[in-house]
Formats: C-alpha cells, sequence, structure tokens
C-alpha cells in the first residue's frame, strides 16, 4: 500500500483521480478576486481569530492552549439530522449553534466553575456530567455525545500520562514545527487519525489536527511558542463547511449524480470515494486559490497585514459560510456522521 500522503500530497492525488467532484479554475480565480480586495482586511490575518470572534479566548497563556486543545478534540459532527431542529446553547444572552453551540458551552461549564478546559478533569468525566456540560437550550442534544465522553476520556488520560496534563508541553516538544506538532498529535492521540485509502494509496486528511496546529498557532497570536517557522505548510481544514462554499462560490463542481444525492440527504460513509472526493478536492482547491491570490498580489503590489497561509483562506471561506448561510440553503452539504470533522 506503500507510504502515507500528508495532507497537501492527498488533496493533489485525489483531485487528479476524482470522478464526481472537480476543481473549476474560472471559479478559483473568481475566489481569489474576491479575496483580494480583504487582502489587507482584519480577516487574512492571524489577529482575526480574536478580533472577528468573541467566544475564542482573548488570552495567550497556557488556559487559553488548554482551551483550544479542549475545543478542537471536540470539534466535529455539529450537522443536525433535521436542519430544524438542531441544538442550541444560549450564552451571554447570545444563542449559538453549530461549532459555536461547542464554544459557548465550554464558556458556560467555565462561567459555572466546572474545570472543563483541564485534562484531570475531563479523564474521568461521566457521560451525565458530560451531558450537562454541552446541554442544549433545545430538546435536541449535540450529535454524537457518548463519543465524545469516550474521547474526554481517553484524551485527557493520554494528556495526564504523556503530557503532563497540558496541551502546551505537547506544543513545546515540536520545537516550532507546524508539521512535528501536527505528528505529535496523530502519534499521541487516537481521535485525531483522520486518515484512510483511495484508489490503492494511504492518504491523511488530519482535519482536527491541522485546525487544532492552526488554532494554536491563533490563540498564541503567532508569538513565542507559536511562532510555528512553517505554518504556511498546513492546508485547509476538510470539514463539511468548506465544500459547500466552495460549491456555492463556483470553484468546485460536483457531478450531477453527487449532486443529486447530497440533495436527498443521503448519507456517505467516512473513507467512501465520493466521500474523499470531496474532501480531497476542497483541500486542492484552496490550494490553489491560494496559489493565484498570490500571483495576484504580486501583480497588484497588494499590501497584506501577513503572509496569506491556507490557514487564513480557510478562516474567511468558514466566517464566510457561516454569514451566508441563506444564500447556500439550495447547496447541500456532505451528510457523514464521524469523529473527525
Ligand atoms: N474548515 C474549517 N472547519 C471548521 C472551522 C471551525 C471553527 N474554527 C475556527 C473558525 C473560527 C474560530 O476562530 C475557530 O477557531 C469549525 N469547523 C468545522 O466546521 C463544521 C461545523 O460547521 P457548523 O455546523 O456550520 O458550525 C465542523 O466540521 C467543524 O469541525 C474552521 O475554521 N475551518
Amino acid at each position: 500500500m506503500g507510504e502515507l500522503l500528508t495532507p497537501r500530497e492527498t488533496a493533489r492525488f485525489v483531485a487528479a483521480n476524482s470522478r464526481d467532484v472537480r476543481v473549476d479554475g474560472a471559479g478559483v480565480r473568481g475566489v481569489a478576486e474576491l479575496l483580494l480586495a480583504r487582502a489587507s482586511g482584519p480577516e487574512l490575518c492571524v489577529d482575526g481569530w480574536k478580533t472577528l470572534h468573541e467566544l475564542n479566548p482573548r488570552a495567550a497563556d497556557e488556559a487559553a492552549v488548554n482551551w483550544v486543545f479542549l475545543t478542537d478534540t471536540l470539534n466535529f459532527s455539529f450537522w443536525a439530522d433535521d436542519a430544524e431542529r438542531k441544538c442550541v446553547v444560549g450564552y451571554r444572552g447570545t444563542p449559538y449553534s453549530g461549532y459555536w453551540a461547542l464554544c459557548a458551552a465550554v464558556n458556560r461549564a467555565l462561567d459555572e466553575g466546572i474545570p472543563v478546559t483541564s485534562a484531570s478533569y475531563y479523564a474521568t468525566v461521566t457521560l451525565e456530567q458530560v451531558r450537562h456540560i454541552l446541554r442544549s437550550d433545545t430538546d435536541v442534544p449535540m450529535p454524537m455525545m457518548e463519543e465524545r465522553h469516550r474521547i474526554l476520556n481517553e484524551t485527557g488520560k493520554i494528556l495526564l500520562e504523556k503530557f503532563d496534563g497540558s496541551f502546551l508541553n505537547c506544543v513545546r516538544k515540536s520545537e516550532k514545527s507546524a508539521q512535528k506538532l501536527m505528528n505529535l498529535v496523530v502519534e499521541n492521540f487516537p481521535s485525531y487519525r483522520d486518515l484512510t485509502q483511495f484508489e490503492g494509496k494511504r492518504i491523511s486528511f488530519y482535519k482536527r489536527a491541522q485546525i487544532l496546529v492552526a488554532d494554536t498557532w491563533s490563540v498564541l497570536e503567532g508569538k513565542g511558542d507559536g511562532c510555528f517557522k512553517d505554518i504556511s505548510s498546513i492546508t485547509m481544514f476538510a470539514d463539511y463547511r468548506l465544500p459547500q462554499v466552495l460549491v456555492h462560490l463556483g470553484a468546485l463542481k460536483y457531478s450531477d449524480e453527487l449532486l443529486e444525492k447530497l440533495r436527498k440527504g443521503e448519507m456517505l460513509s467516512y473513507g467512501s470515494k465520493e466521500e474523499v472526493e470531496i474532501r480531497g478536492c476542497s483541500v486542492w482547491c484552496v490550494e490553489l486559490i491560494r496559489d493565484c491570490l498570490l500571483e495576484l498580489i504580486g501583480k497588484n503590489g497588494e499590501k497584506t497585514s501577513g503572509e496569506i497561509t491556507s490557514i487564513l483562506l480557510d478562516y474567511f471561506l468558514w466566517d464566510y459560510a457561516r454569514d451566508h448561510r441563506e444564500d447556500m440553503k439550495e447547496i447541500p452539504f456532505h451528510r457523514t456522521r464521524c469523529i473527525y470533522y
């Protein structure tokens, strides 16, 4: 079966061998032009992670790093079986759904004096306690509650055994290499092992490991322990929102058969050919958008607030998807129930 492809190599290989999904060159250029107008704005710079998102920690200390580790350990599968009935968490007067419902629930627990971001707590937290911490204001619970409980216990125990209970110790072992940190995470924490096979090759997406590296870089503001020299090697994170927005923006195209399946709400299993093609082509699409944007910036002599990376393009497109939920409702997102994204 050969060596395991990195996420970037995976994306290139899947895009070159995909049947039901393809990257559209004209659409890629259109998205790059959309982003060019914002190249020097707050969205395309590391500060945006805090200034644009009120639930993210303001601090850049060890507690903030452990907040990131806890949320990214649970950062998966928020989509509701019935879109009309979903989990909602109200926090400080604002209702949150999806990924933000998780962040709101974590902050609510901390306000209630529950040390939910401490490994010594979640290593032995019970299922009932997790249900309470992640409780919804509606009668629809956050999906995969049992899996979240199992993963919390597993991850907390490993963090205590191998990193003295703090993810900052794992970060420091990476010696400021994003790739080394990503690999440390997947080697030590089983729930982060987002890898499968495609056309005879062993491929990796590592979506939660990559977003964990990115969010660690962001919460540390790209400084000190978070000053990763190779941060630009991290790709876009292959979730279920980015493909939807890339199709909406015309940079990604689905075959009629696949679109029909998704419209009917058919589930795609993790690691299936169609699901891998959607994830792999999306990652490759953002790599090409970044290349095109950098070319446009070079030509226009546009000012930027820092290096334009796939991480920043991903954050922008993810936020864009949240802000344009209504405009995107004709474009189905793919439904895969798993713990990896
Ligand atoms: N590609 C990518 N996927 C991301 C994120 C985020 C949030 N992260 C940062 C962004 C802003 C904050 O600063 C966070 O730090 C969550 N997700 C994924 O989306 C899905 C949830 O979607 P919805 O059901 O609509 O909430 C689920 O698979 C979740 O894993 C991201 O940024 N990029």
